[in-house]
């Protein structure tokens, strides 16, 4: 049977060739692309009726090699993309249109038209993207929102808690801050680690060491030195290290609060940013306190000491940990007031030029 060329509709965009095959039911179809040259072959129900059908057209200019085709019972339907992103002023390489080949006046478009079909197009992407992206920060404000409100109230609770038992009870009060304060403390302390793993996935944008110390710093004191050994649980120690955490946490956390409202009021920025100063270091003592006053509690329990070989019968006593320990908190309250400093002054610069 020798094969007949069907009717070939075309229209272009700026990125691509549209060409309609008038054959209907399709069957055996084999289009291609090789150098710049598009050969179509297939079995269907053409203007000749049930036949075989083919042609080829060279392009004007280059066209990737990839081709998309779809057939429907009218038609099929070929896609070709365009090396370049360009308007064609026609579509095959001779200057003399083929006579199989028509303008898709369903498809066709003009150069202008189409740009602006283009433009059009970008700009509904473009407002997608915006759109997506205001989501995502409003999902990321709102989840931090929270986060920051649960730990404020948590803080709150401990620090009010603290202050009004000081005032009843006096220095009596310090003696069973651990058995009031500690199921808060320790809710508070592990929701905490989200501190360090927001600055880890990009949620907040600051460093994740200083955090890390921070966090791990303070658990190791809650949860070893005054989880684990009863006989430092009921010390006045326990109520400065409560006390001093609590009281930068009241300020800092409705400062993140407004600042994911886009909200700021001047006397709390400035506390959140300052009070730290006077606090840290005695946070640190308080929290080297706690340790040195663990250290005999530890040698003399054996609790947590690491076994040495069964012939010696000897065991490496925790509290030579804890003396390690002691260094690397130092060496920690140096790296996180260098870092705070560092906060305190960008907050400040920042804002005074922006108020210049
Ligand atoms: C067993 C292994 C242990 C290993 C460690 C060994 C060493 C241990 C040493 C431990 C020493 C710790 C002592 C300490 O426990 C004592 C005390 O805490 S005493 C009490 C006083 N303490 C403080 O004042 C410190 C309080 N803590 C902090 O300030 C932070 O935790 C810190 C990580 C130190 C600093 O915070 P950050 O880096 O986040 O700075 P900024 O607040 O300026 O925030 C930067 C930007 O991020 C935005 N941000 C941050 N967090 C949030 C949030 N939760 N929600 C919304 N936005 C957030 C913030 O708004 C800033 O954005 P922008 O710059 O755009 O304004």
């Amino acid at each position: 049977m020798q094969a007949l060329t069907p009717h070939v509709y075309w229209a272009q965009r700026h990125g691509e060739i549209y060409l309609r095959v008038e054959i209907s039911d399709a069957q055996n179809l084999s289009i291609g692309v090789e150098e710049n040259t598009l050969q179509f072959r297939g079995q269907g129900h053409g203007a000749k009726g049930e036949n075989e059908y083919e042609f080829t057209l060279e392009f004007l200019k280059p066209v990737k090699p990839e081709v998309k085709h779809k057939s429907t019972q009218r038609q099929v339907n070929i896609t070709v993309k365009k090396q370049e992103h360009a308007w064609w002023d026609r579509l095959t390489n001779q200057a003399k249109k083929p006579l199989f080949l028509a303008p898709d006046f369903d498809r066709w478009l003009d150069e202008s038209d189409a740009e602006m079909e283009l433009r059009k197009k970008e700009e509904r992407i473009n407002k997608i993207s915006v759109e997506s992206r205001i989501r995502k920060d409003r999902l990321k404000k709102s989840f931090l929102f929270m986060y920051n409100l649960v730990q404020f109230l948590g803080f709150s609770w401990i620090f009010v808690n603290m202050t009004v038992r000081l005032f009843i009870l006096g220095q009596d009060s310090f003696y069973d801050t651990f058995h009031t304060i500690a199921d808060v403390m320790y809710f508070c302390q592990m929701l905490a680690i989200m501190e360090v793993v927001n600055p880890a996935v990009g949620l907040v944008k600051t460093g994740v060491t200083p955090a890390f110390i921070q966090v791990m710093g303070r658990n190791f004191i809650l949860f070893v030195i005054f989880g684990s050994l009863e006989d430092m649980q009921n010390k006045p120690v326990v109520f400065f290290v409560f006390y001093l955490w609590s009281t930068i946490e009241i300020f800092r956390y409705p400062f993140y609060m407004l600042a994911c409202i886009d909200t700021e009021w001047k006397l709390l920025t400035w506390l959140r940013y300052t009070i730290w100063m006077p606090l840290y270091p005695l946070g640190v003592i308080a929290e080297a306190v706690a340790v040195i006053q663990s250290i005999p509690i530890f040698d003399e329990t054996k609790l947590l000491s690491i076994p040495l070989p069964k012939a010696t019968g000897l065991s490496l006593s925790f509290s030579y940990i804890l003396q390690v320990y002691l260094v690397l908190m130092f060496l920690g309250l140096f790296i996180n007031f260098r870092h705070l400093f560092k906060q305190r002054s960008r907050r400040f610069r920042t804002k005074k030029r922006k108020t210049n």
